[in-house]
C-alpha cells in the first residue's frame, strides 16, 4: 500500500513505520511476482518449443529434452498455483564467520563474524532473506526467495534470543494472493542498535505465532510454515536416517510436524524419496482434515495419506469394533490365530476337518457340501474363501455315480485319473497326507498348491507300473530315459480334465476376506484358536466377523483390516499383473503427455493410486503412534521393511489397553534401526483454562504424566451443564436441560450461577420451539426435550460465540443420534464418537457425558483425555446422572 501525504499526516508515528515497512515487503514480492512471471513464460516456451519439434533426435536427446520439458511442467504447475501467502517470512542477518555461499544464492555460516558486533552494541545488517513455499532466483541467481525447507531457512525457525546466531530480526509476512496485509517482527537481539542501508531497524508488533493460534479453525488444516518453533523445526529437518520418534501431549504439533517433515525429506532427496512416503492416520476424519497441507507446501506427488482402516488395497473401513472386539482383533496373538485358519480353511475346502478323523470325514463328505456340516459356510463354489473356479461343478476326477455325491460335483476325498492307459485311484487317507506333507512348514498357503500337485503326481506315478520301470532304466544307466517317461507321464496325468478340477477343487486358492468369513464359525473358529483364545474371546470374535455375510463381502472393521493384510502374507497373494513402477517422474518420463492438460488428480485419488502400485515405501510417517494395535504394527511394519521411519504420538492419548504388548509389536516393525527421540512440550491448541482441566483427567488416567504447557490463556473457562436423566439413554430421557437452578452451570468468567441458565434457554433451545421442532425433528414436548435438548442448545451458543467450527463429541454408540440431535445447525457444527475425534480441533467442543466416555473402554479415561483436548477456544462439558455432577454441573470425573 502507497501512503500518500495525506494519510501520512492521519497516521499516529507507530502506524506509519507499519505501513512503510508493509510497503517495502509489498515492493519486494512485486518483484518476486514479476520474476514468476518471466519463470512461467520461459516454461510455457520450452514447452512449446519442445511440442514442436516433436520426435526428432537421438534417443539421448530426446529423453534430455524429454526431461527439460517435465521439469518445466512441473514448475509452471507450482507456479501457476495460486499459493496464499507465498511469502512469509524474513530474517536480517548480521555478517557470517565466513563468505561462503550455498546453492540457494544465501552465505551459509550461522554465527556472526568476531567483529560483527561493534564495541558500542551497534551493528549493521548484512544480509536479508526471505522465506516463501518455494525458492527463487533472480536473473542473477540471487535468491528473491528461499525455499522454506533450504538450510539457509532453517535460522528462521532456529533463532532463539537466547540463541540467535546471525540473526536480528525475525519478520513474518502476511499476505494474501500478491497483495502484503501485515508484518509482525521479533526481535532476537534486543541489546543491539542495529542499522540496514544506514537507517534502525524497525520492528513492528508482535506474537505472529499468538495471531496464528487465535484464528478461526476451519474443517481442514492449514500449514504452519511461517511460525513453526524451534523445537519443531528440530523434528522437521531431523536427519531421516533410521527412526525419529516424537512424543508430546495434545496440540504440540505432532500432526504439523509430520507434514512438515514430508515435505521436508521431499526436498532434502527427492530421488531417495520417490520411493514414496506414506503417512498412517488414526481415521479418515483426520486424512480428511490434514490432507491439504502438503499441497499448501507444495508437495503432493510422493505422499500417500491413508488411514489405518484402508491400508489394504480396496479395504475401507467404515465400522467400529466394541472395544472387546478390538482387543481380540488387535492382538498379536491373533497371528497364530490365522495361520492356522488359514490352513485349517483349506482342510475344510477339501472335506477333512483338522483333528476329526479326516479320513472318515472325507470319506463321508462329498466335496462340495463339506462345508455345510458345520452349518454356516459352503466351502465349495459359494464358499468364501475359494477365489476363482474353485471346485466347479463338472465331470471331474472324481465325480461317480457311487456314494451320495450329486451329480457333477467334484470329489475332493478321491483323486481318479487314467495314466498310460491305466486307471489310477489316490484314497482319502493318502489325500489326507498329501495335503499334511505338503502344509508343513510355514509357507503362504497359496503358494503351496504347486508343492501339493507335485506330491499327487509322485503318489500317483509311485501306483503305476511305470515308475518300476523307470528305476530299472535308471539303474542299468539311463537316467534320460527314465525322465521322459516321467516327464511323460506327468503329462499324461495333467492335460486330463479331470486332474485339473480335482487340483482346483481340492487346494483351492483362499481369499482373505473369505478366510475371515470362514472364521465367522465359531466351531470351526474355536478350533482353529485352542489355547490361543479363550472361550469368550472367541465367541466375540466369531460374533463379530458375521458382519462379513456368507461371502465375506461385508462392511470391514478398521480392526479386521490388519487381519486382512496379515491373512494376506499367510496366504500369499495370488500372482497379479505387473503394475508400472512408481520411481522418480524423470524415470517415467515418456513424453510431452505427462505435461498435457488433464483433470487434475486429486490428493486421495493419488494416495489411492500410489497405494495400489505400491507395497513398501521409502519412509513411513506413522501419526497418533499411540493407538496402533499390535497387529496394525505388523501391517505398518510389512510396509516399511527398508524404509526409514518417523513415528509420533503420545501415550497419554492411547485407546489400545495393552501398551507392553504394543510396545513390542512396535519395536519388532522398527526393528533394531537407531532411534532419536524428540519430546515436543508446548500446547499450541488449547488455552490454559481447557489444559488445567484436560490434566484433571491426565492425573487419573496416567498418574505421573506431565502436560504440555499451555501457550495462551483467553480467560474462557470451560462451561458445565446438566442434564437429569441424560444417561439413561439419550434421546428418550427426559431432563432438564441445565435444569439445576442459576447455579446450574459456570460462566466463562469462571463465576457461577447464570451460564448454564443462559445456555439452557438459549438460542438453540429457542430456535427448536420457534420451528415447533426438537433437536430430533420430533415434537418439542418429546423426549428430546432431554440430553438431546442441551447438546443442540450448547453447539448453537457456540456457533454464535465462535467464527469458526464446532465439535461435538459423544461416546462411540451415540454417535448417529448425536448427528441427529444436531440437524439443521449447519455444517460449521460436526458430532462425532470419542475414537473420531484423535488428532482433530475445533474452535469450540462440546464433551458430552465424561463418564459415558470414560466407561467405554479400559483405556477410556485416555480416550476422555483425547475429548477434552480439541478446542482452541470454549469448552463446554454436559453432564448426565453417570457422571455424577455436583451442584455446579461439575462431573465427579473433572472436580478437583
Ligand atoms: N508452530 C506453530 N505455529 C502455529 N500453529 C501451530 C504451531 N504448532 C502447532 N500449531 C497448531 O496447533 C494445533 C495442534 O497441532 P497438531 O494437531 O499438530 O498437534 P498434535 O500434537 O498432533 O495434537 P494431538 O496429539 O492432540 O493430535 C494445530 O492447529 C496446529 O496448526
Amino acid at each position: 500500500m502507497r501512503v500518500t501525504g495525506a494519510e501520512a499526516v492521519r497516521l499516529t508515528p507507530h502506524e506509519s513505520v507499519r505501513e512503510r515497512e508493509i510497503e517495502v515487503e509489498q515492493l519486494h514480492l512485486d518483484q518476486v511476482y514479476r520474476r514468476l512471471e518471466e519463470k512461467i513464460d520461459e516454461a510455457e516456451f520450452l514447452m512449446h518449443d519442445a511440442a514442436q519439434r516433436g520426435q526428432v533426435g537421438t534417443p539421448g536427446a530426446l529423453a534430455e529434452r524429454d526431461a527439460q520439458v517435465f521439469r518445466a511442467g512441473i514448475h509452471l504447475n507450482r507456479l501457476n498455483n495460486e499459493f496464499e501467502d507465498f511469502l512469509f517470512g524474513r530474517i536480517d542477518l548480521l555478517p557470517g564467520k565466513d563468505g561462503e555461499k550455498g546453492p540457494d544464492g544465501a552465505y551459509t555460516s550461522v554465527e556472526p563474524a568476531d567483529d560483527a558486533i561493534r564495541a558500542d552494541h551497534t551493528a549493521d545488517i548484512a544480509e536479508s532473506l526471505h522465506i516463501g513455499r518455494i525458492g527463487v532466483l533472480d536473473s542473477d541467481y540471487a535468491p528473491l526467495v528461499i525455499d522454506w525447507r533450504a538450510p539457509a531457512a532453517a535460522p528462521f525457525y532456529r533463532s532463539t534470543p537466547v540463541d540467535p546466531g546471525r540473526v536480528v530480526r525475525r519478520r513474518v509476512i502476511r499476505s494474501k494472493g500478491r497483495r502484503v496485509l501485515g508484518v509482525e517482527d521479533d526481535l532476537l537481539r534486543p541489546e543491539l542498535t542495529a542499522a540496514l542501508d544506514g537507517a534502525p531497524l524497525a520492528v513492528i508488533g508482535d506474537g505472529a505465532l499468538m495471531a496464528a493460534l487465535g484464528q478461526a479453525r476451519s474443517h481442514t488444516m492449514r500449514d504452519i510454515v511461517s511460525s513453526i518453533q524451534a523445537e519443531q523445526d528440530l523434528v522437521i529437518r531431523a536427519p531421516a536416517a533410521s527412526v525419529t520418534e516424537v512424543s508430546g501431549g495434545p496440540g504440540t504439533g505432532k500432526t504439523a510436524v509430520a507434514l512438515h517433515r514430508a515435505a521436508y525429506l521431499l526436498y532434502q532427496d527427492r530421488r531417495r524419496y520417490a520411493g514414496g512416503i506414506l503417512i498412517v492416520s488414526p481415521t479418515p476424519l483426520l486424512v480428511a482434515y490434514t490432507e491439504g497441507v502438503l499441497p499448501s507446501l507444495g508437495e503432493e506427488g510422493q505422499v500417500a495419506i491413508r488411514a489405518i482402516g484402508s491400508l489394504v488395497d480396496g479395504a475401507d473401513a467404515t465400522v467400529y469394533d466394541e472395544p472387546a472386539v478390538a482387543r481380540v482383533k488387535g492382538s498379536a496373538r491373533m497371528s497364530k490365530v490365522l495361520r492356522k485358519a488359514a490352513r485349517g480353511a483349506l482342510e475344510q475346502a477339501a472335506g477333512a476337518p483338522a483333528g476329526t478323523g479326516a479320513t472318515r470325514g472325507a470319506r463321508k463328505r462329498p466335496a462340495a457340501q463339506a462345508g455345510q456340516l458345520t452349518g454356516q459356510l459352503a466351502f465349495g463354489d459359494d464358499d468364501p474363501a475359494v477365489q476363482g473356479p474353485g471346485s466347479g461343478m463338472g465331470m471331474g476326477a472324481g465325480s461317480g455315480a457311487d456314494d451320495d455325491v450329486p451329480v457333477g460335483a467334484v470329489r475332493t476325498d478321491r483323486l481318479r485319473v487314467v495314466a498310460f492307459g491305466r486307471r489310477l485311484e489316490l484314497e482319502a487317507d493318502e489325500l489326507d497326507r498329501i495335503r499334511r506333507t505338503a502344509l508343513g512348514g510355514t509357507a503362504p498357503v497359496n503358494l503351496l498348491r504347486p508343492r501339493a500337485r507335485r506330491l499327487l503326481l509322485d503318489a500317483l506315478w509311485a501306483r503305476s507300473g511305470a515308475a518300476a520301470r523307470a528305476d530299472s532304466y535308471t539303474a542299468t544307466g539311463d537316467a534320460e530315459l527314465a525322465a521322459e517317461l516321467r516327464s511323460g507321464f506327468d503329462d499324461d496325468v495333467t492335460s486330463e480334465d479331470a486332474f485339473q478340477e480335482f487340483l482346483d477343487a481340492w487346494w483351492p486358492e483362499l481369499t482373505p476376506r473369505g478366510v475371515l468369513a470362514a472364521m465367522a464359525d465359531e466351531r470351526r473358529l474355536s478350533r482353529w484358536s485352542r489355547r490361543v483364545l479363550n472361550q469368550g474371546e472367541t465367541r466375540r470374535l466369531a460374533r463379530s466377523l458375521k458382519r462379513l455375510g456368507a461371502d465375506g463381502s461385508g462392511p470391514l472393521s478398521v480392526h479386521d483390516v490388519a487381519l486382512l493384510d496379515e491373512l494376506e502374507t499367510v496366504l500369499g497373494a495370488p500372482p497379479r499383473p505387473r503394475k508400472r513402477r512408481e520411481a522418480d517422474p524423470l524415470d517415467q518420463l515418456t513424453g510431452l503427455e505427462e505435461l498435457m492438460p488433464r483433470r487434475e488428480e486429486t490428493q486421495r485419488e493419488r494416495a489411492e493410486r500410489l497405494a495400489a502400485e505400491r507395497t513398501e515405501y521409502a519412509h513411513v510417517i506413522v501419526d497418533e503412534a499411540q493407538d496402533l494395535t499390535p497387529m496394525q504394527w505388523r501391517m505398518v511394519g510389512r510396509r516399511g521393511r527398508h524404509a526409514t521411519w518417523t513415528v509420533v504420538g503420545d501415550p497419554a492419548q492411547s485407546s489400545w489397553s495393552d501398551p507392553d504388548e504394543a510396545a513390542q509389536a512396535r519395536d519388532e516393525a522398527l526393528g533394531t534401526r537407531p532411534r532419536r527421540r524428540f519430546t515436543l512440550t508446548v500446547n499450541y491448541r488449547n488455552p490454559a483454562e481447557i489444559a488445567e482441566l484436560a490434566a484433571r483427567v491426565l492425573a487419573l488416567a496416567m498418574p505421573g504424566a506431565r502436560s504440555p504447557r499451555a501457550v495462551r490463556s483467553t480467560g474462557v473457562r470451560p462451561v458445565f451443564r446438566v442434564v437429569e436423566g441424560g444417561g439413561r439413554g439419550g434421546e428418550g430421557a427426559r431432563g432438564t436441560a441445565g435444569g439445576r437452578g442459576p447455579e446450574g452451570g459456570r460462566g466463562p468468567d469462571g463465576g457461577r450461577g447464570t451460564d448454564g441458565r443462559a445456555a439452557g434457554t438459549g438460542r438453540g433451545r429457542a430456535r427448536g420451539r420457534r420451528s415447533g421442532q426438537g433437536p430430533a425433528g420430533g415434537p418439542a414436548e418429546s423426549p428430546a426435550e432431554g440430553l438431546a435438548e442441551a447438546v443442540r442448545a450448547e453447539a448453537g451458543r457456540l456457533l454464535e460465540q465462535v467464527d469458526g467450527t464446532v465439535g461435538v463429541v459423544v461416546a462411540m454408540n451415540r454417535r448417529a443420534q448425536a448427528a441427529r440431535w444436531l440437524s439443521g445447525l449447519g455444517d460449521r457444527v460436526v458430532a462425532l464418537g470419542s475414537l473420531e475425534a484423535k488428532g482433530l480441533e475445533y474452535d469450540a467442543t462440546v464433551v458430552v457425558s465424561p463418564a459415558e466416555i470414560a466407561d467405554e473402554s479400559p483405556a477410556g479415561l485416555r480416550v476422555l483425555y483425547v475429548a477434552l483436548t480439541r478446542a482452541t477456544q470454549a469448552l463446554t462439558v454436559i453432564a448426565a446422572d453417570r457422571d455424577e455432577p455436583d451442584a455446579h454441573g461439575v462431573p465427579d470425573l473433572l472436580r478437583d
